[in-house]
This record gives C-alpha cells, structure tokens and sequence, in this order.
C-alpha cells in the first residue's frame, strides 16, 4: 500500500468553505491522520463507505484515448467535501481515504508516443503495475468489510475493482456497466477498453451487462462475443432512447436479473453520460437524471458491492461541473445503497 496517499485533516479543512450554522459534508467524514496497518484501522472504524481517487489515465493513453482523467478527484473531493450534512447525506458513514499516488507512472506516459507501437506497450506494462496497487487496495478494503466508491482515473481500473472484490469475497463478482463500450476488448497488454475482459478470462468476472451501449461504436466481434455467451449481456441506447423498444424501467429490470443473483459492482463510464467531458465525450447519450436512475437502481439492490466512476475529464474550467456530477452520482450511491430495498 505505499502508493496510498492519506486524505488528512488539514487537506480537508482547506478545501472546506465553512458556513456558520450549516454543517459540510466534509466536515463530517471521517479521515485518517496515519495508519500503520490499514486492514486492522480499516475493520476497526465504523464507517460502511470507503472512498479514494485512481488520479491516472495512463490506461486511457495505452488505448489510444484522449488523456485528462488524472485531474478529476482533485475536482470531485473538493465538490463533494462541501455539500451539505443533513438527513439524506450523512457524512459520518463515509471514510474519505485518499488516493492512489500514481504520479511515477504519470511522468513516464507523458515521454511516450501513442503512435509508437514498442512505446504502447510499454504504457500497457505500466497499468498492468497500476492493476496491482488498486486490487491490493480493493481487497483489503471489501476484507474487512466495507464498501469501496473509486473515483478514477480510466476504466482500465474496472479489471482492478473487479479483481479486488473478488479475492476478498473468495469467489468471481458480476458486473454492471453504464457505457456506450462494452471494454471487452482482446487481451493485448492492459488498456482501458479490456478491464471487463480481463477480469472475466481470468475468471475473477462471472455475469456482466453492459447498459447503453453504442451500436456506432461496439464492434461485430464484441456483439457476436455477447450474443454467444450466456454470461454476457447488453442493451444498446439506441434500443432505448432512440427506438425505444425497450423502456428504461424494464431495461434496468433485464439487467438486474442478469447480475442480481450474487455480489456486482457498479461501473459508471462517464462518457455514456450526455456532453460530459470525458475520453470519449459524447453528442448523444444518457441525461444526468437518467444515470442517477440507473444509480440509484443498482445502488439499491443488497448485492451491490461498490460503485467505480471513471473516464470523466475535469480541467480547470469545468472542474467544478464535473466535480459535482460526480458528487451527485456518490451521495445517490450511498442514500439508496444504506436503504437497501431488494
Ligand atoms: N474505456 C473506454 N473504452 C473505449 C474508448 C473509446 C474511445 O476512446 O474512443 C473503447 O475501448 O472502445
């Protein structure tokens, strides 16, 4: 764990804008000042969340993607630290961890060339490290008994998120993912768009949906993939919010019976989401309202065992936007998953 940066108190007091009479949710979370062995500190709190950011694009870079996802949890815990503490946001069930420190890796993608095939797999061995830090992280986390949220970072960290929760619970997870791809991609070196087809060849991923997918940009090999293997499944949004063949309600409903029966992530890709900066930003997609439905949904469900949001890009001008999409979709998460209906 010694990528693990702690988020501590003067971090968070500075970033708090302090209201009298209103309490912040930041004000409220819980924060480690140090920690000698983070399982034992981990399963001695209680707190039934546990957040950190994956500040890292190397797996977008090693998929030919547009960077920018390192930026996004500086803009998301500064959002999130001042929503409000009330009744429907209750703080104290939260530990804000920290980040993973991938700032070496960073360094290095930065002198390679996407358009140099030695140099892509280089990047490739590089999140295939990163790979080993989130899982160790994951792990212990769901180990001792608690409920991971990861703000990334590219979707490269799914196969970590999957893999983690997995070795913890001693048996393969299901997965369900909002994104217009699938990230069902060849095993051809680690990137962003294989983190579900790793995870499932190495049998760490039993059952996964792919909610939403693009018919533009899913390829004929992942859907003939999908269509042949029981354990595969989508819906595309064009079935959905185009056609609409299929209602949102009874879409979620399919998708549940394909993931609900044991323990499944959740996977946000932030670039099935309508106009939102990410590394592959889109004109046409899911509404805001429409993804925390979907959130809220899967949140709700006893089996959910994190939620994972990835790919959005903040910089400085829409930092706060972003910052706050996100801090939307992480408090929908905690409100329906601690009032589990299912
Ligand atoms: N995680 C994203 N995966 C997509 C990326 C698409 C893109 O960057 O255009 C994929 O591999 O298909």
């Amino acid at each position: 764990m010694n990528k693990l940066i702690l988020f501590n108190n003067s971090f968070s007091d500075h970033l708090i804008n302090a209201r009298s009479g209103e309490t912040k949710f930041g004000q409220q979370t819980i924060k480690l000042t140090s920690v000698s062995n983070i399982y034992d500190t981990l399963k001695s709190l209680d707190v039934k969340y546990v957040l950190f950011g994956l500040p890292e694009d190397v797996g977008v870079f090693a998929n030919h993607g547009k960077s920018g996802a390192c930026n996004t949890w500086k803009h998301v815990i500064k959002i999130l630290l001042n929503t409000q503490n009330n009744v429907f946001n209750e703080a104290s069930k939260v530990l804000v961890l920290g980040h993973l420190d991938f700032t070496e890796e960073q360094k290095e993608v930065t002198k390679l060339k996407q358009d140099n095939p030695k140099q892509i797999i280089r990047a490739r061995k590089l999140v295939a490290q990163i790979d080993k830090h989130v899982v160790d992280l994951v792990s212990t986390i769901v180990n001792a008994g608690k409920i991971p949220i990861a703000i990334g970072g590219g979707h490269n960290n799914a196969y970590g998120m999957i893999k983690g929760t997995s070795l913890a619970l001693k048996r393969p997870i299901n997965s369900i993912n909002l994104d217009a791809h699938t990230d069902f991609r060849a095993l051809e070196g680690r990137h962003s768009g294989n983190g579900f087809s790793y995870a499932y060849a190495e049998s760490f991923l039993k059952r996964y949906y792919a909610f939403g997918l693009h018919e533009n940009y899913t390829s004929a090999s992942i859907l003939s993939q999908f269509n042949n293997n029981k354990h595969l499944d989508y819906n595309t949004y064009e079935a959905i919010a185009v056609r609409q063949e299929l209602k949102f309600k009874k879409a979620l409903k399919q998708a549940t019976k394909h993931v609900g029966k044991t323990n499944f992530g959740i996977e946000i890709d932030c670039d099935a989401i309508l106009n939102i900066s990410s590394s592959a930003q889109t004109p046409s997609g899911f509404s805001v309202e429409k993804t925390r439905q979907f959130l809220h949904h899967f949140a709700s469900h006893s089996n959910a065992n994190y939620l994972h949001i990835c790919e959005a890009v903040g910089k400085k001008k829409n930092g706060p936007q972003i910052g706050k999409l996100i801090s939307y979709l992480i408090t929908d998460f905690i409100r329906s998953n601690d009032k589990k209906n299912d």
